[in-house]
């Protein structure tokens, strides 16, 4: 298979730059945020429910693959309880003290969002156990057998926080939100009113047609979505009128060598992996991992959702397993079923 010089276009990270357009676009209440419905309607009544109480609202857990909206739906917390947000990440907060002098910095109600929270270091995730129980913080003054602690109190908050890996946190951390919410990839209709929010904001016209094809191609994720758009309207003003039809959509994601279901390099390499190394399979995922130069956790909580979901692949109890669409998406004729190796003495 060859490598497609989309990876990066199609990647569901954040590219550098980006960040600034993505404030652009970022959906500010809850009633603007599309898709998501089961995750917005339980936060709705979390968020209504403490301000009828009048007080700040249980922790937040937000869990699931990059770019489908935590960040967005953290300010939105803030942006409903009305209150100011703190931003800041897991591996930002090394030192316990780092975490100190934020949650020592926070006015009553304000929202403190921890990006990547399942990378928190060991002592900052035992201070945080306390102040999202407590309001409390135990600060440790001076070292060895002198060492004291004092213990400080902070003004009631709620904790957002965000993981692509929720299976990483720790039990105690895990415990300590009131309320999880599991965001999923997007369905091809919800991804269409993305794009036509975002070309409204940014002032690009497009066609139903031209819309549904970009979404189509979005992996699932506004955050690719957003950026196919942007790719597509370049093309669209350097080499047509502007306009963004369906054929100006796919000569455009033509260019960028985006593959007809949006799936990324990573996603691609397991496919080929899967097909040309452990014929079709199956095989266990660090094995696969290992073929792909991937951490298995990666290839499990980033890639292989959106493989499954699309079909691609199978998780069964002997290992993954490259289904009769994986073979075909890499153009290559699907094993008869009797040419799938059997199960051996060590299965
Ligand atoms: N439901 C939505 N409706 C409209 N736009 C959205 C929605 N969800 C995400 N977006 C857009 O997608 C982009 C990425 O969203 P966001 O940064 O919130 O994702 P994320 O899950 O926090 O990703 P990461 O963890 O990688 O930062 C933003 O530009 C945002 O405007």
């Amino acid at each position: 298979m060859t490598e497609h010089p989309a990876d990066e276009t199609l990647s569901a990270l954040p590219q550098q730059g980006e960040r600034e357009v993505e404030t652009t676009l970022r959906p500010s209440r809850l009633t603007e945020f599309i898709g998501q419905p089961r995750v917005r309607e339980q936060l709705e009544l979390v968020l209504e429910s403490a301000r009828r109480r009048g007080v700040p609202p249980d922790h937040v857990l937000l869990s699931g693959p990059p770019g489908l909206g935590k960040t967005s739906l953290a300010m939105i917390v803030a942006a409903e309880l009305d209150a100011s947000i703190r931003i800041t990440s897991g591996p930002a907060l090394e030192r316990a003290g780092d975490l100190a002098a934020m949650l020592s910095n926070l006015a009553e109600g304000d929202v403190l969002f921890i990006d990547e929270i399942h990378r928190i270091a060991r002592p900052a995730e035992e201070m945080l156990y306390l102040a999202m129980e407590d309001f409390r913080v135990d600060v440790v003054v001076g070292k060895g057998p002198g060492a004291t602690s004092i213990p400080l109190e902070i003004a009631p908050f709620t904790l957002v926080g965000a993981t692509t890996r929720s299976g990483a946190l720790t039990g105690p951390l895990r415990d300590r939100f009131g309320f999880t919410g599991q965001m999923e990839f997007y369905a091809d209709d919800e991804l269409d009113q993305v794009v036509k929010r975002s070309a409204k904001i940014l002032d690009i016209t497009v066609d139903d047609d031209g819309s549904a094809e970009i979404a189509r191609r979005s992996r699932g994720t506004p955050r690719i979505a957003n950026r196919l758009l942007r790719r597509v309207r370049d093309y669209a003003e350097v080499r047509e009128d502007g306009h963004v039809t369906l054929g100006v959509a796919r000569a455009a994601l033509k260019v960028y060598d985006v593959d007809e279901l949006g799936l990324d390099r990573l996603d691609r390499a397991v496919l080929s992996a899967l097909v040309h190394s452990f014929g079709g399979g199956p095989v266990g995922v660090s094995t696969l991992a290992v073929a792909v130069g991937e951490e298995p956790t990666t290839v499990e909580e980033v890639c292989e959702p959106y493989l499954v979901r699309a079909g691609m692949l199978a998780r069964t109890p002997r290992g993954r397993v490259a289904t009769a669409g994986a073979w075909e998406h890499l153009g290559l004729r699907p094993p008869a079923r009797g040419d799938q190796p059997g199960p051996t003495l060590f299965d």
